[in-house]
């Protein structure tokens, strides 16, 4: 294989959203990159696109259009080649890609778990009945009015710095957020607690940073093969593949997560009414290599226990 190397006088064009974390998560792409072919800094280019997702602060995400706000325009400019790689939070990916893009390489995922942020308090347990807390996920109000009916959830947005304000001004008790987003940003003074995926399923695809790319553009194919990180890859595919089984039926909240021992995988999902009053979770296990299949009956199963009322919630 011959690789073309980007270099200095054509550098490879990385394309990314402008948020502090969406560019932590170009600069890890560029440093892999750099590393795996002895390149230096302006080999490449960082490109910030500005995405709707991004200049919509003031409604709530699921009202303005949910999954694809933060990927469409960079999805576009992959297209037209005004970028060569786009690096993206694979939680906010739709399952599907647009024809001609390809989303197949993926880095070392971080810490998968949700944190619990308070200055105070140290975990949901500590929360007081009818307690306060602020999220904007989906996911997350549901899986905690499910197991804290008592609690009162309000809309809670903006970046990390926003939300501890508004913690600080006693809007709310606690929220919520990333573990990984928190390490990849370096925010150890931030007041986080991680939870532990029994007590909060993460999102599928949560904390793995994935890299798309033009299907025709074979030498950046190969480029990405060097920093593709397999078992991430593995348990996406699992994850993703038990999303994708689910997603068509609903905008109900969906969790799932996929986690390796030796050659065995094994993957757990839970599905929600979004006012937390059912809850439906199951796993499998398997052969690694079984991962697409077992996501594929997970959610079958889930969706048969469900029946269709399950989904009826307008
Ligand atoms: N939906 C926003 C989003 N997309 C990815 C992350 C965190 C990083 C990750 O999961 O990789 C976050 C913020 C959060 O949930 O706190």
């Amino acid at each position: 294989m011959t690789v073309k190397l980007p270099s200095p006088d054509s550098p490879l064009k990385i394309g990314t959203r402008g948020s502090p974390l969406a560019m932590a998560q170009a600069f890890e792409t560029r440093a892999r990159l750099m590393q795996a072919f002895d390149l230096p800094e302006d080999a490449f280019s960082i490109v910030v696109i500005k995405v709707t997702g991004d200049m919509i602060q003031d409604r709530a995400l699921k009202d303005i259009g949910g999954k694809g706000l933060f990927t469409r325009e960079i999805e576009e400019d992959l297209l037209s080649e005004k970028i060569d790689i786009a690096v993206h939070s694979m939680k906010d990916m739709p399952t599907l890609q647009p024809d001609g893009l390809v989303l197949d390489t993926y880095l070392p995922r971080e810490d998968v778990r949700d944190a619990f942020v308070s200055p105070t308090l140290s975990g949901i347990a500590d929360l007081a009945q009818g307690a306060v807390v602020g999220t904007s996920s989906l996911r997350r109000k549901a899986q905690l009015l499910n197991r804290r009916p008592d609690l009162n959830v309000v809309e809670f947005r903006g970046n990390v710095q926003t939300r501890l304000k508004k913690l600080a001004d006693g809007v709310a008790e606690c929220t919520f957020l990333a573990s990984a987003g928190l390490n990849r940003l370096k925010m150890d003074e931030v007041p986080a607690t991680p939870i532990e995926a029994d007590e909060m399923l993460p999102a599928v695809a949560q904390g793995a940073i994935g890299i798309e790319r033009r299907m025709a553009d074979q030498n950046t194919a190969d480029l990405l093969s060097a920093i593709h990180h397999i078992e991430t890859g593995q348990r996406l595919t699992a994850e993703r593949s038990f999303l994708l089984t689910l997603d068509g039926s609903c905008e109900t909240p969906i969790a799932g997560l996929a986690e390796l021992d030796g050659d065995q995988l094994r993957l757990r999902g839970e599905v929600l009414r979004p006012d937390g009053s059912e809850s439906l979770a199951g796993e499998r296990s398997g052969p690694i290599a079984d991962g697409a299949e077992m996501g594929r009956i997970l959610a079958q199963e889930l969706l048969d226990r469900a029946g269709p009322k399950f989904f009826e919630w307008h």
